[in-house]
């Protein structure tokens, strides 16, 4: 894996988005795209570019089950907000979470998945080292799959919510397979809260335990960590 260091998660933005800005020039136009915090300033430098998404494709890890895209703390609302109203892209994905068959969901998205093979995955990493919402414990096969979320990773999310109790506690989530088949990606990870599952996955073991861990075996990742992440390096 190819380490950047950065100052902050501004630095960081900017390297990821002139990463992505590459790999466009070289032809890429299929993009796996992630939320929370850590995306937020890549999609700053996106917006704010002259770069045109209008023939480009997206598809996002995650959705959390019980959601629809007009509900503020759904993934497709922090989409719709951090990046598509501004930049147009020619189809973008999100797991339906408010699917009455969850399974028949799962199936429909790994379709959209091998319809539309990644080039550039974006990613963050959850606190338990989490990559989309794939929990530790999850196998590196999965494809598109519900999942129960753990205490630590509502916990981390609760700070979108009112209350706790309002953080859904099931997500749709891209699988690790899935993920691992994307050509290129892009992990960034920035503040203290994220320094122990940053080294776990670049110096652990590669284990089911940390999720990230399996990165190691991918030939093109780049991780774009600032200080506090790497404080543990
Ligand atoms: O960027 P944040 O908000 O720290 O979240 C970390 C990770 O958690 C998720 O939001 C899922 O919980 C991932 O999509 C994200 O990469």
């Amino acid at each position: 894996m190819d380490v950047i260091r950065v100052k902050n998660a501004d630095e960081g933005g900017k390297k990821a988005f002139e990463i992505l800005k590459d790999g466009i020039a070289n032809g890429a136009d299929t993009f796996g795209l992630a939320t929370g915090s850590t995306p937020e300033t890549m999609y700053e430098y996106m917006v704010a570019s002259d770069l045109d998404f209008s023939d480009k494709v997206s598809v996002n890890l995650d959705e959390y089950v019980g959601l629809d895209g007009s509900n503020e703390q759904s993934y497709r609302y922090f989409m719709d907000q951090h990046l598509f109203n501004q930049k147009p892209f020619k189809k973008t994905y999100v797991p339906n979470g408010k699917a009455d068959d969850l399974d028949a969901e799962c199936k429909r998205y790994d379709q959209i998945i091998a319809d539309h093979p990644i080039d550039i995955q974006v990613l963050g990493i959850g606190q338990n080292g989490h990559i989309g919402f794939n929990e530790p414990g999850t196998s590196f096969d999965a494809t598109t799959h519900v999942v129960e979320l753990t205490e630590s990773t509502v916990n981390a999310n609760k700070r979108y919510f009112d209350k706790v109790e309002d953080v859904p506690t099931r997500a749709l989530t891209m699988g690790i397979k899935s993920i691992m088949q994307s050509k290129k990606i892009i992990l960034m990870a920035f503040g203290q809260a994220k320094a122990e599952a940053i080294k776990g996955m670049l110096e652990g073991e590669v284990t089911q335990d940390l999720p990230a861990s399996v990165l190691q075996n991918h030939p093109d990742v780049v991780v774009i960590i600032d200080e506090e992440a790497a404080s543990k390096l």
